[in-house]
This record gives C-alpha cells, sequence and structure tokens, in this order.
C-alpha cells in the first residue's frame, strides 16, 4: 500500500490545472459556507434585536442567496470531478488488462478472465470511492475553511471554543482508520475463505466421503468459521470506536458552545454571533465532518482495500511468472489438490456411451476418477472401447449418458482453445507436417525457449533423427519419417504441450521397448497426468494404476492386485508375455 503513495502524488501533478479549477469552484462552496453564518449574525444583531426587520431581512436574503448560487457550483464541482475519476479509472483498467495480457503473452497459459473480470469490476468500485472521497474531502475542507473564518470574524473567542471538540474528535477518527481497515480487511478474507471452503466443500461432498475425509474437511470449517467471527468482533470493535469519535466531533462543539455562552457573553460575544456561531456548526461544519468520516469510513476503506487488492492480484501475477515452473502453464486453472479432497485429473461419472441409437453400447455405466499427477494404464481386447474412451476424455465424443469431466469441467461442450489448453490426444497414427523440425515440435507451444526443445529431443532420443536432417531449423517431409520416428516426433510435442492431461491412444506401438519405455518415462516425469492405452505389459507395468476393460465390466487397481483379482488381465498379460517369448 506505501507503493500506492509515489503513484498517487504522480497521477495528482499530472492533473494541476484540473486541481485548480477544482478548488476554485471549492473556494465559491467556502464562500456560501461563509455567507450563511455572517448573515445570520448580522441579521440579528444590526437587524431584528436592533428593531431594524427589513435589514434583518435583508441579511437573511443574502444567507439564502448564498445557499441558492450553491447549486451551479456543484454542478461545476461535478464537471471538474470527471477530469480526475475517469483518468483514474483508464489508468487501472489499463494497468489490470496490459499485466493480463502480458503474462498470456509470456505463456501459453492464457489469460486468467476470471481475474480480469474481477479486477475491472474492482476498478469501477475504486472509481466510485475515488470520486466520493475527493468531492467530501475537498468540501470538508473548504466549507471548514468557511466556516472557521466565519466564527473568527464574527468573534475569535468562537473560534478557541469550538475548534478543540472539533480537532478531538476529528483526531480520534482519524486514528481509527487505519486498523479499522485493516480489520474490514480480515474480515472480508476470512469471509471469502470461509465461502470458497464452503463451495469447495460442497462440490466435493463425494470425493470427501469416498476419501473418509469428512471430519478434517469439519475441523477446517470450524477454524475457518473461528477466525471470521475474530475478524468480524474485531471489526465491530473498532466501529464501536469509530461511532464515539463520530458522536465527540458531532455533539460536542454544541454542547461546549452552549456551556461556554456565559464566558462568551462576558467577552462582548453578541447574540447575533452566538446564533451565527450555532449555525456555521449545525449547518456547515458537523454536516461536513460528519459526511467526511461516513465517507473516509466507508469509501476510503473500500478504495483501500480494493486498491490493495488490484496491487496484489498483480503482485500474485508477477509471482506467478517469476517462481520456478514445475507445471507446465494451463490454459485455465486445474482443480487444485487441497488436503483431504481428492480433485481428480479426469473423472467419469456412470458414463455410457453408443455410436448409434440401436446399437449395443461401448462403454456403460462407467465410473473412473484419475488425480492430478497419476500415469493410469488403460488395457483391454482389442475392440472394447479403450480408443472411444481417450476420445470421451479428449472431449470429441460426447457421452451418450452420465458425465465426463476433465479439471473439474465437463470435458465435450468446451471451446476448442480451451480443450487445446486441457488435454493432448497423441493417436497411434502420429501426425506431423512439413515445416522445420522446431515448428512440428513446437507445434502445441509455439512459444517454447529453444533450450526446452533441445530438453525434449534429448528426453525422447531424437538428436541422431534431429543431427540426421540437419539441425532443428531444418526442413522436414513426412515421407523421410518411419512410422517410430513420426511417433517420436508427437510425444516430443506433446510433452512440450502445456496441457495438463496427456492421453496416449497406442501412440508408443511403432516403438520398440526400449525407446517405449524412454519416452513412456519422459512423460511420466512431466508434470501432469498421463492416460496410457498399453499396448504392453511392460506399459502397464509402469503405471501408478490400470483400468482394465472388459465389455459391460470394468476393473481398476495397480497392476500386482489386478493379476490376483482380474482373470481377463492374468490373460492379457499371458498373452503379452508370448507375444514377447514369440518376438524374442
Ligand atoms: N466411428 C465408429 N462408428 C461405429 N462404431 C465404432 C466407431 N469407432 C469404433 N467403433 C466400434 O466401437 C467399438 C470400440 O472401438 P474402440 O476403437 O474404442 O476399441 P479399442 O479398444 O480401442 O480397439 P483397438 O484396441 O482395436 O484399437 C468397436 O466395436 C468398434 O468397432
Amino acid at each position: 500500500m506505501t507503493g500506492l503513495a509515489p503513484l498517487a502524488r504522480r497521477f495528482l501533478a499530472r492533473r494541476k490545472a484540473v486541481l485548480a479549477r477544482l478548488a476554485v469552484w471549492s473556494l465559491a462552496e467556502a464562500g456560501q459556507a461563509f455567507v450563511v453564518g455572517y448573515g445570520v449574525a448580522h441579521a440579528v444583531d444590526e437587524g431584528f434585536l436592533a428593531g431594524d426587520t427589513r435589514r434583518g431581512l435583508l441579511w437573511l436574503g443574502a444567507a439564502a442567496l448564498a445557499v441558492l448560487v450553491g447549486a451551479p457550483v456543484i454542478r461545476g464541482v461535478f464537471a471538474e470531478l470527471a477530469g480526475l475519476t475517469e483518468p483514474l479509472r483508464d489508468g487501472l483498467v489499463r494497468r489490470v488488462v496490459d499485466r493480463s495480457l502480458a503474462g498470456a503473452l509470456s505463456g501459453p497459459g492464457g489469460t486468467d478472465r476470471a481475474a480480469v473480470s474481477r479486477l475491472t469490476n474492482q476498478v469501477e468500485i475504486a472509481r466510485d470511492s475515488f470520486a466520493g472521497l475527493v468531492l467530501t474531502l475537498r468540501s470538508f475542507v473548504f466549507t471548514a475553511a468557511g466556516a472557521l473564518l466565519g466564527l473568527l470574524s464574527l468573534h475569535p473567542a468562537l473560534f478557541v471554543v469550538v475548534l478543540p471538540p472539533l480537532t478531538a474528535g476529528l483526531a480520534l477518527f482519524l486514528v481509527t482508520l487505519r486498523p479499522m481497515a485493516a480489520a474490514q480487511r480480515r474480515a472480508l478474507a476470512a469471509d471469502e475463505e470461509l465461502g470458497d471452503h464452503a463451495a469447495r466443500t460442497r462440490a466435493a461432498l463425494r470425493d470427501l466421503t469416498a476419501c473418509a475425509a469428512g471430519p478434517r474437511e469439519e475441523r477446517r470449517g470450524t477454524e475457518l468459521v473461528t477466525v471470521a467471527a475474530a475478524a468480524t468482533r474485531a471489526l465491530a470493535g473498532w466501529s464501536a470506536v469509530r461511532t464515539t469519535a463520530l458522536g465527540l466531533s458531532g455533539q460536542l462543539p454544541v454542547l461546549v458552545l452552549l456551556v461556554c455562552v456565559p464566558w462568551l457573553r462576558a467577552r462582548g460575544v453578541t447574540a447575533g454571533a452566538l446564533l451565527g456561531a450555532f449555525t456555521y456548526l449545525v449547518q456547515s461544519l458537523l454536516p461536513a465532518l460528519h459526511t467526511l468520516m461516513s465517507a473516509l469510513g466507508t469509501a476510503g476503506a473500500r478504495l483501500w482495500v480494493v486498491l490493495d487488492r488490484i496491487a496484489g492480484e498483480e503482485s500474485g501475477r508477477e509471482a506467478g511468472r517469476a517462481g520456478p515452473k514445475s507445471a507446465p502453464p494451463t490454459a485455465f486453472a486445474p482443480v487444485r489438490a487441497r488436503p483431504g479432497v481428492c480433485p481428480a485429473a479426469v473423472e467419469l461419472r456412470g458414463v455410457t456411451f453408443a455410436y448409434g441409437a440401436r446399437v449395443e453400447p461401448v462403454l456403460s455405466a462407467l465410473d473412473l476418477r484419475v488425480a492430478p499427477g497419476e500415469h493410469l494404464a488403460v488395457v483391454g481386447p482389442s475392440g472394447i472401447g479403450k480408443s472411444t474412451l481417450t476420445r470421451l476424455v479428449a472431449g470429441t465424443l460426447a457421452p451418450s449418458g452420465g458425465e465426463v469431466w476433465v479439471a473439474g469441467r465437463p470435458a465435450s461442450g468446451l471451446a476448442a482453445a480451451e480443450l487445446a489448453g486441457t488435454r493432448v490426444l497423441v493417436p497411434q497414427e502420429a501426425y506431423v507436417f512439413t515445416g522445420t523440425v522446431c515448428e512440428n515440435l513446437a507445434y502445441l507451444r509455439p512459444d517454447a525457449p529453444r533450450p526446452a526443445v533441445e530438453a525434449a529431443v534429448e528426453a525422447f532420443g531424437l538428436r541422431p533423427l534431429v543431427d540426421r536432417l540437419g539441425g532443428l531449423d531444418a526442413p522436414l517431409r513426412p515421407d523421410d519419417l518411419s512410422p517410430g520416428e513420426r511417433q517420436l516426433i508427437a510425444l516430443a510435442r506433446a510433452h512440450l504441450s502445456p496441457a495438463p492431461l496427456l492421453l496416449l491412444d497406442e501412440a508408443t506401438c511403432h516403438l520398440d521397448p526400449a525407446t517405449e519405455a524412454r519416452a513412456e518415462r519422459a512423460l511420466a516425469r512431466r508434470a501432469g497426468t498421463l492416460l496410457v492405452v498399453a499396448h504392453r505389459l511392460s506399459s502397464a507395468v509402469r503405471a501408478d494404476r490400470v483400468l482394465v476393460l472388459d465389455g459391460i465390466r470394468a476393473d481398476c487397481g495397480s497392476h500386482e492386485d489386478l493379476l490376483t483379482r482380474s482373470p481377463l488381465y492374468r490373460d492379457l498379460t499371458g498373452h503379452w508375455n508370448e507375444g514377447t517369448a514369440a518376438g524374442r
């Protein structure tokens, strides 16, 4: 927040002309405040008490005229105010959008549209709060100046009596501002965290029950409620102090003035001057002070919190860019792992799929959940539905029944750009196009830094191929590559992609076992989730879990577990072993 002060100074320094015009209009406001009390005092002393009613009415007329003249003054003030608030709003919006675009350009993760929308909404709040503050602060300064000058002109003793209680209340109020804003911020943060927790828990009830994580989440909920209650109590405490300050500065000057009437009379203060002083207090000073306090307490605290938040979100984005890139950037934030909750990278809920209305379904009421970072192998006899499953997860097929969720979102129905940022599907027949080697490798991440491309070349053992073709910038013709080389290029490309989910549909079938093992290990080391349709036993053994598709039934577990409990898996492994032995 301290970083905002120089920015504010620069902002105001560039708008001296607007400030000067605003000051001129405000001077008129000060003059109006001055004339109101002055007119009442003279109307009483020189008019009504002196028996000259006409003169009294003339002075009152002058005071009334000053009030009427106030209307165009206010209009002028508002016209000038736009010269301050609109550039502030434009500047903040530009700042938020620039940072967001810079974030999108510096990584293929794309813009966080929710954050941009939240921030631009907060910019509007900042603009309105700023306008309210300028309006009331300026009005208070000039009205108070006019009224205090009026008090001095009526009698210096009036000034001496009114000023101490007024400044005491104001000082007490100013002291409460900072802790009050901090308490407001804490209460807001605690409320939001509690709301987030409630929403997350509600959405994850099934998972919580499945993971037996209910009691832990309940404890966390209780902790958050306690924190939110303490923050709200602290806020209420500071509100009480502020109300006291309001009361002190709002009522005490009138009371002190009343108590001091004999003392003032003894010093020659006339009845008219006393009435004028009360007019200054009740008509100008106290309302202006009250408005200022309310504005500082609400709009000021809101402006403080919102500007702080905008700076916070931006610095958060900065930190995100500067931090270590352990995970590839994603187009939208996947569901984060939270203690006690099992978030799913892929979740199938009762998924049924048939290629036609009257055709037997390929998959029926299939439930599956794959945790972020998990490596899952899918196995099953030919034609059982393994490719269909990968296409459902990839979102290129929509289920006939049930739901497919990827990173907390329905897989089908996403826009193409979002789908591309979510997952990469590498099919059996790899796609390689005429272009440079580098263009082929970085196809899914065009801004991939050169060292990252080089690292992918090494990880997939592509160096001899790249050298043969003439380097990364050499042209590549698909016909010059063997099916295995094409698969390696497609796998290295998937490795470079920012998508958090990789789906390999027999994408290593043209590789020898050693090359396949190296490629799969490189893909498993990559941050993200890996789902592999395996066509070799070794590929299933390397996975964290194996899904065996068996027509209507499906079984999921570790390689060892499935060997003991799944006859089909035993058959498949036996078949694979025979194939390996025959191949030797
Ligand atoms: N486009 C399609 N239209 C109609 N039926 C299809 C279509 N694609 C696949 N099928 C059928 O759906 C069933 C599952 O096919 P899928 O390709 O998903 O199986 P798979 O387990 O991947 O087979 P493989 O191991 O041989 O690749 C098969 O009976 C197949 O004939």
